[in-house]
């Protein structure tokens, strides 16, 4: 695991589309878990690389194996999120993050990932492989 650095989170922002929300006028809670996953995979290409990846010809994906979310006050329709994600957890094969979502400084949202970093070859189970050591040192650029 990695140690506490205390760098500053990836941040990122998302208007609130009309479709991503219900009948009540407020955003759906699924709708988080996409911008979640939206925000994630922006913050790795970020760092230069890819949730498409390969290392040493090996293809790499990152299935979650955790995915969790707390809603604490509504957003609606064109409200402008602002996201914050920090690496909390780097192990072996995973990486877990935490995500704050907030609307002009109002706390909406906070959630959890973890993903794990798998070799995928056609014909075989899927398994976690260790996380190579280039993408160690980048998640750690936004390590909590
Ligand atoms: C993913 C698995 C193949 C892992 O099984 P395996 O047996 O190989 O590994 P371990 O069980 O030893 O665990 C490895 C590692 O993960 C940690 N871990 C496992 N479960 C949890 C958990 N519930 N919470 C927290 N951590 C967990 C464990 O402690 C180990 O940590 P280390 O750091 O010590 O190594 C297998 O679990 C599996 O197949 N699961 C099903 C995955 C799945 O179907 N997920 C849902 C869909 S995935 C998805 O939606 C998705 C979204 C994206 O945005 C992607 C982006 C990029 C690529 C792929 C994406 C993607 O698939």
């Amino acid at each position: 695991m990695s140690e506490p650095t205390g760098n500053a989170p990836f941040k990122t922002q998302r208007l609130v589309e009309f479709h991503d929300t219900d009948m009540a006028g407020i955003m759906h809670f699924a709708s988080f878990f996409h911008y979640m996953e939206s925000a994630e995979h922006e913050m790795i290409r970020s760092l230069g690389f890819s949730v498409h990846t390969e290392h040493e010809g090996q293809k790499l994906s990152f299935p979650r194996v955790s995915v969790s979310c707390d809603f604490h006050s509504p957003a609606r329709s064109e409200d402008i999120l602002d996201i914050a994600i920090r690496v909390t957890k780097i192990g072996t094969s995973s990486v877990s993050y935490d995500f704050r979502f907030t609307c002009e400084g109002r706390e909406v949202a906070t959630g959890a990932i973890t993903a794990v970093c798998c070799s995928v070859t056609p014909g075989e189970p899927i398994a976690a492989v260790p996380l190579p050591s280039d993408i160690v040192e980048k998640l750690k650029t936004y390590a909590a």
